[in-house]
């Protein structure tokens, strides 16, 4: 078989460099290109993964150049929506890893998917443990209903509260109402501190008792297993699957 043809946008950020080696020694994919801003400096960071791939800094241009099966992109909120529009009108796959995305750009999203019966995937959270919390979490909130979250990340996140947080809520919602108890407001904290990665804590409050749910991601290769499965998964798939979830449990 042939391998999937991959192209990450945002190659040069923290996610994008980490995310150039997962993809490179992964077996049945190939890297074929990279999208980001221009950029002044020397390469240095991206180039230490010993592959040598053309960087794009328009999306229309690569996807038509290098004809990728998959883009995974690892931008940000605005980035993601114009590079996923990019993408399904040349009939590329999403995979975005990129948060703060709204609702109704991803309805609209699915949509475009459908009418061009292309897969896609939106995951506001790689990592296999993250995803075991927002289930746990889910398991649990109909019977301690009174919830708050704290969610820890890098001093450089653009976005709050991040995606990992409003998923998890949302998750929490869905299985109070499934249950047929009311959904209370379920506050979200969010910290930014130089030597954070990425860390959430939901906290169930019951009479006297405290029952807590903590996830780490002390590294970004914690996300990496779950941008490979994405990659692979989003292949056989039409219409955008919302959460790495359902391509897992
Ligand atoms: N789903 C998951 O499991 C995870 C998701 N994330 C998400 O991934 C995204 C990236 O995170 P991170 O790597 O830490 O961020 P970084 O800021 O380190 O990297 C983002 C890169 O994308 C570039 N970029 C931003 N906008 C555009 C655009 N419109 N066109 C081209 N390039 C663009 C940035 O350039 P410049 O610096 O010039 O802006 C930068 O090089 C965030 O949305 C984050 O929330 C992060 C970790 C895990
Ligand atoms: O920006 C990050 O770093 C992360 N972003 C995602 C989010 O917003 O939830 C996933 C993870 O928390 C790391």
């Amino acid at each position: 078989m042939e391998p999937i043809r991959v192209v990450i946008a945002g190659i040069r950020g923290k996610m994008g460099r980490e995310a150039v080696l997962a993809v490179t020694n992964a077996k049945g994919m190939t890297l074929v290109a990279g999208i980001d801003r221009p950029r002044t400096y020397t390469e240095a960071s991206v180039a230490s993964a010993d592959v040598s791939f053309p960087i794009y800094t328009d999306p229309s241009l690569c996807f038509v150049e290098q004809k990728p099966d998959v883009y995974v992109d690892l931008t940000d909120a605005k980035g993601a929506q114009s590079n996923a529009l990019a993408a399904v009108e040349a009939g590329v796959r999403p995979v975005i890893g990129a948060t703060g995305l709204d609702a109704e750009f991803l309805q609209m999203l699915d949509q475009e998917l459908q009418q061009a019966e292309l897969g896609g995937l939106f995951a506001p959270n790689f990592a296999i443990g993250a995803l075991l919390m927002m289930r746990m979490s889910a398991l649990i909130a109909p019977f301690l209903p009174d919830i708050e979250i704290i969610e820890y990340h890098h001093a450089t996140k653009k976005d709050s509260p991040s995606g990992t947080a409003k998923k998890t809520a949302e998750e929490i919602a869905r299985a109070l109402i499934e249950s047929g108890k009311e959904v209370p407001p379920i506050p979200i904290h969010s910290v930014r501190l130089p030597g954070f990665v990425a860390h959430q804590e939901v906290i169930f409050g019951g009479n006297g008792e405290h029952l807590t749910i903590r996830h780490d991601s002390m590294s970004r290769v914690s996300f990496m297993p779950g941008i490979l499965l994405g990659i692979q998964r989003v292949m056989n798939v039409v219409g955008l699957v919302n959460g790495l979830e359902h391509f897992l449990f």
